[in-house]
């Protein structure tokens, strides 16, 4: 039988890289008593973390902390390595509102033995994710209001204009390290207000005018 081609506007449904910045916004960096960083940081999701508007998102049980993080994210359309800052627009397909669901206690106890942040970053529904956003439905991509509200109180809310490095550049960094592939999706970093989330929380987040989605915090069962 053959398989059905696969549509990119479900780029979750493609089990591909989820690529994360970190401290790309220097008041966030300085929220969390970090150095605002010369080059970018960079960690991983897997795609066992993608969870949609309709399903919860799941404390882990080993978290006493977890954080919410609104981002912007970048569909990536066509793969490449190496690519130039000058074509890597070309490699956008188009863009979704995600959130960084992350445990901060245990990533502030990995940071303190030089260990790495898959238990903090990586567990299944740490990425919440919009619907699609078409590439032409946002005319630029770094001037967009972000924002979050837990329980309708506003917690973040930040311009991509503030991001410290640009998506051109993040595209072209990455793909020196990492392949891209179609279908991959880069987390560009979170403004300042990160905070915590409890059993119920409803968290709202949108994009200008332009998007919005909720989600409800639950406990592992
Ligand atoms: O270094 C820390 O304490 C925390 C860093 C992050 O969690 C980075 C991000 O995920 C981000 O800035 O979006
Ligand atoms: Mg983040």
């Amino acid at each position: 039988m053959m398989s059905s081609p696969k549509n990119l506007s479900k780029f979750w449904e493609w089990g591909r890289k989820i690529i994360c910045v970190g401290r790309n916004y220097a008041e966030h960096a300085k929220e969390l008593k970090n150095a605002v960083p010369t080059e970018p940081v960079l960690f991983l999701k897997p795609p066992t973390a993608y969870v949609k508007e309709g399903s919860p998102v799941i404390m882990p049980y080993y978290s006493n902390n977890l954080h919410h993080e609104v981002e912007l994210g970048v569909v990536i359309g066509k793969g490449g390595r190496n690519i130039s800052q000058a074509c890597a627009m070309e490699h956008v397909h188009g863009y979704a509102l995600c959130l960084d669901m992350t445990a901060r206690d245990v990533q502030d106890k990995c940071k303190e033995k030089g260990l790495p942040w898959t238990l903090a970053k990586a567990f299944d529904t740490s990425c919440p994710v919009s619907d699609f956003i078409p590439k032409d439905k946002i005319q630029d991509p770094h001037n967009l209001n972000i924002w979050l509200k837990v329980n309708d109180s506003l917690r973040q809310e930040g311009n991509t204009s503030a991001m410290i490095f640009s998506i051109p550049f993040l595209i072209s960094y990455i793909s020196k390290i990492i392949s891209l592939e179609e279908g991959d999706l880069i987390l560009t970093g979170t403004p300042k207000g990160v905070a915590s989330v409890k059993e119920d929380d409803e968290m709202m987040a949108g994009i200008d005018n332009i998007i919005s989605m909720k989600f409800k915090v639950e406990k592992q069962s």
